[in-house]
């Protein structure tokens, strides 16, 4: 039987390079490239036609900043009879808006004993700013999180049968961090963190989703790609920058084997859990893609620095808005 893939901000980045290596893994999967933009999606299927002629891959718009493209998009795979079933859901889509770099805590950083570590993760060196989606909620905790929700809420039907497990993985970042996130304030609308926070959310979120769907055959995993050279790194420090810092970039490499840099090594851990049992993977890690200094690539899973209280109540609070928005639309 063929698997069926579903992969979000499939159009460009990581989740392009992730559609190109799934494919390379097995190329009889139905893939299916879930986008806001469509001429952008058709630019990208011609891509991977290139490399895997004969490829079976759909197109579904979708933007996962709004609940009602959201709903529609949903509707439009649950009408469609191509689809039964998905094996495998890649929430990949990602935004980091208007990000600035803390240039006092990047000097204050590099000579303190954090350094490596601020350089792996970002840790207090980005601020973005953030707006309200026409749905009133923070866009970067509706696209990063709160859409994805939705959308597998929807599909549930096609991830939870009893015949086959399903795998929901989340695009998540090391630059998620406990401090960042409030549950008291999940959408982040006060602070400038807005990205490590919805980041953070979607750790709790995948943790609560385990607990919740196991037993009906859906499992979800974490994944951080690393650093990894996209439109979204490109919006914090323009190409040229980059290849100005690359040699200093590929020493910290060195000791830390968290840049992965390319969009083909950053998909490494994604494609890695395609080819893993769902049941076999631990709820609590977050799988790393990992470089080594000579350029091999790996994946390393590392506990999540969260507890399964805060996962539950964050999940609660996801259940409530999600009726409350449910109910406006009737
Ligand atoms: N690059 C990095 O260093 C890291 C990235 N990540 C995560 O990886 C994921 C992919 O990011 P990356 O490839 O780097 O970034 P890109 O900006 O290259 O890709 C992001 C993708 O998400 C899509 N997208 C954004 N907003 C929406 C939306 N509202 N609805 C539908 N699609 C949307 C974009 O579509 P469009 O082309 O239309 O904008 C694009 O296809 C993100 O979740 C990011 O947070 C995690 C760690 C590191
Ligand atoms: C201006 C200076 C000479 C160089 C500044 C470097 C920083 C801009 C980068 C160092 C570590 C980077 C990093 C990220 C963004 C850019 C840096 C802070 C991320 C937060 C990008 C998105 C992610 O999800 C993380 C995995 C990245 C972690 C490292």
């Amino acid at each position: 039987m063929k698997k069926v893939v579903l992969v979000t901000g499939a159009n460009s980045g990581i989740g392009l390079a992730l559609c190109k290596r799934l494919l390379s893994v097995d190329d009889q999967i139905h893939l299916c490239l879930a986008c806001r933009n469509m001429q952008r999606a058709e630019t990208a299927r011609a891509a991977l036609l290139c490399s895997h002629p004969g490829a079976d891959i759909a197109l579904l718009k979708v933007d996962v900043g709004s609940l009602k493209s959201v709903l529609e998009a949903a509707k439009e795979l649950k009408q469609s009879k191509r689809y039964r079933r998905l094996d495998y859901l890649y929430l990949n889509a990602g935004i980091m808006p208007n990000p600035r770099i803390d240039f006092n805590a990047f000097i204050n950083g590099l000579f303190s004993r954090k350094a490596i570590h601020m350089f792996a993760t970002g840790e207090g060196l980005l601020t973005q700013e953030d707006q309200v989606t026409e749905d009133g909620l923070q866009n970067v905790f509706a696209t990063n999180v709160f859409g994805h929700f939705i959308l597998l809420r929807e599909l549930e039907p096609f991830l939870c049968q009893s015949e086959k497990e399903s795998l929901v993985i989340w695009s998540s970042s090391s630059n998620a961090r406990r401090s960042a996130f409030s549950l008291t304030d999940y959408q982040h609308t006060q602070g400038k963190e807005s990205y490590s926070s919805s980041k953070y959310a979607t750790d709790l979120l995948s943790v609560a989703l385990n607990n919740h769907y196991n037993k009906q055959g859906l499992y979800s995993s974490v994944v951080c790609p690393g650093l990894v050279m996209t439109h979204l790194t490109y919006g914090i420090l323009p190409p040229f920058f980059w290849t100005l810092i690359l040699p200093i970039m590929l020493l910290i490499r060195m000791f830390t084997n968290s840049f992965t840099l390319s969009p083909y090594n950053g998909a490494e851990a994604l494609v890695w859990l395609f080819k893993q049992k769902p049941e076999s993977l631990d709820p609590l890690a977050k799988y790393y893609s990992c470089t080594s200094g000579l350029g091999s690539n790996y994946v390393k899973p590392v506990k999540m620095d969260l507890d399964e209280e805060a996962a539950e109540a964050f999940y609660q609070k996801l259940l409530d808005l999600e009726t409350k928005y449910r109910c406006w639309q009737n």
